[in-house]
């Protein structure tokens, strides 16, 4: 009887071991878990937030290859990537699905996690040949309120890693944090571009150019490179709305600021300022390239006609205006030196208007005084 007792005493001491153990590797994986999550809630914008999803799960979690695939009809995300200069060859492994139906059938359908053996028929689309290619592999639909916003596939290069048949829990917890962060994110750079940009051509609008202007004096003046403005109007454009309708007018709009967006740098700032008014900042420019890049605007905008969408042609003319910051600008407000670079740049291209329109004309008495 006592040994018997012993023994299951000993049994008994085995188990609750083993329970400690248990207990001990889940607190861990809690711990990784909110881990991940205080990381990709943390994630300041797109980038980090990206970066962080490959990073932190290709490493914590010992995977071979992690993809995220977004669902894009609009482009609008690609749009917003491009925006915030973030080069899609950077991440060969985020990869967007123009329409669901591309993604095939048995994807589409998939509401809850799927793990198991991949198969290149039905997963193919989430794991590309650039990518490596899975023996295993989870794949978590992201979903918002009941909407499928793309794919989290995890694959790994042992096929006992996924599969079928094992606790999908913290996958789909998983699944849902990187969703509403995704969703925070891309919604937070949406709100971003409509409070700053100009809806009729896409460009910046006069809020975020005057924002800008400020910025760029403050670091002009710490870091001693110039900078310079462009003022530019299109011309008789109140004939132009008589011959073509506001519609015509808009489309107008619409294609010059393309234009003159094609010859500026990435860094450069363009923004329509008013109704057919554009202003330009030209970063770490003195007055000599500024006139030659207005001159390149000009010419490419009257030497093309504008083609509208009813194919009626019209040729359309500007007049730019340009100034540089006086780099020896004595100490005064940001509002104030920002006002009078706009200035400068707006009395110069009144001399344009003045002097025939369709030109460019620099204000270099301003500069040197
Ligand atoms: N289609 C369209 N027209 C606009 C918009 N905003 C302003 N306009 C028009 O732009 C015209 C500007 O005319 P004005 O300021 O007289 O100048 P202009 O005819 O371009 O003549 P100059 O500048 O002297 O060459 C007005 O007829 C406005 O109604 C817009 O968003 N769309």
């Amino acid at each position: 009887m006592p040994n018997k007792l012993v023994t299951e005493n000993m049994q008994l001491r085995d188990r609750l071991v083993q329970l400690l153990e248990q207990a001990k590797r889940n607190q861990q994986i809690m711990r990784r878990h909110q881990e991940f999550d205080l990381k990709f809630i943390a994630a300041n914008g797109l980038r980090e937030l990206v970066d962080s999803i490959f990073d932190t799960l290709s490493e914590s979690s010992q995977l071979d290859v992690v993809t995220l695939c977004l669902s894009d009809a609009d482009y609008d995300i690609r749009r917003i990537m491009a925006d915030l200069a973030i080069d899609q060859s950077e991440f060969p492994n985020l990869l967007f699905s123009d329409r669901e139906a591309d993604l095939g059938l048995s994807l589409v359908a998939l509401k809850s996690p799927f793990l198991g053996k991949f198969n290149s028929a039905k997963y193919g689309a989430l794991f590309p040949e650039q990518v490596l290619t899975p023996v295993s592999m989870a794949i978590v639909p992201l979903m918002r309120q009941g909407r499928l916003i793309g794919f989290l596939s995890l694959g790994s290069l042992h096929d006992s890693r996924f599969s079928n048949g094992m606790a999908t829990d913290f996958i789909e917890h998983l699944g849902s944090i990187i969703a509403i962060c995704l969703e925070n994110v891309i919604n937070n750079e949406r709100l971003k571009r409509i409070g700053l940009t100009d809806s009729l051509t896409g460009v910046n609008n006069r809020r975020y150019l005057e924002l800008r202007l400020r910025e760029e004096i403050g670091r002009t003046r710490r870091q001693e490179f110039s900078l310079s403005c462009l003022y530019i109007d299109i011309d008789h454009f109140k004939k132009i709305n008589d011959s073509v309708g506001h519609q015509g007018g808009d489309e107008v709009l619409q294609q010059v600021a393309a234009r003159i967006k094609a010859e500026l740098r990435l860094s450069d700032a363009l923004g329509r300022f008013g109704g057919e008014e554009f202003v330009v900042l030209l970063i770490d420019a003195p007055l000599t390239h500024a006139l030659a890049v207005a001159e390149r605007i000009r010419a490419s905008i009257a030497d093309q006609p504008v083609v509208l969408s009813n194919e009626e042609e019209l040729r359309a003319t500007v007049s730019i205006g340009a100034a540089e910051l006086n780099a020896t600008e004595p100490a005064r407000s940001i509002e104030k030196i920002a006002s009078e670079l706009i200035a400068r740049a707006d009395a110069a291209l009144y001399q344009a208007k003045e002097g025939g329109r369709n030109q460019v004309i620099g204000n270099v008495a301003a500069k040197a005084g």
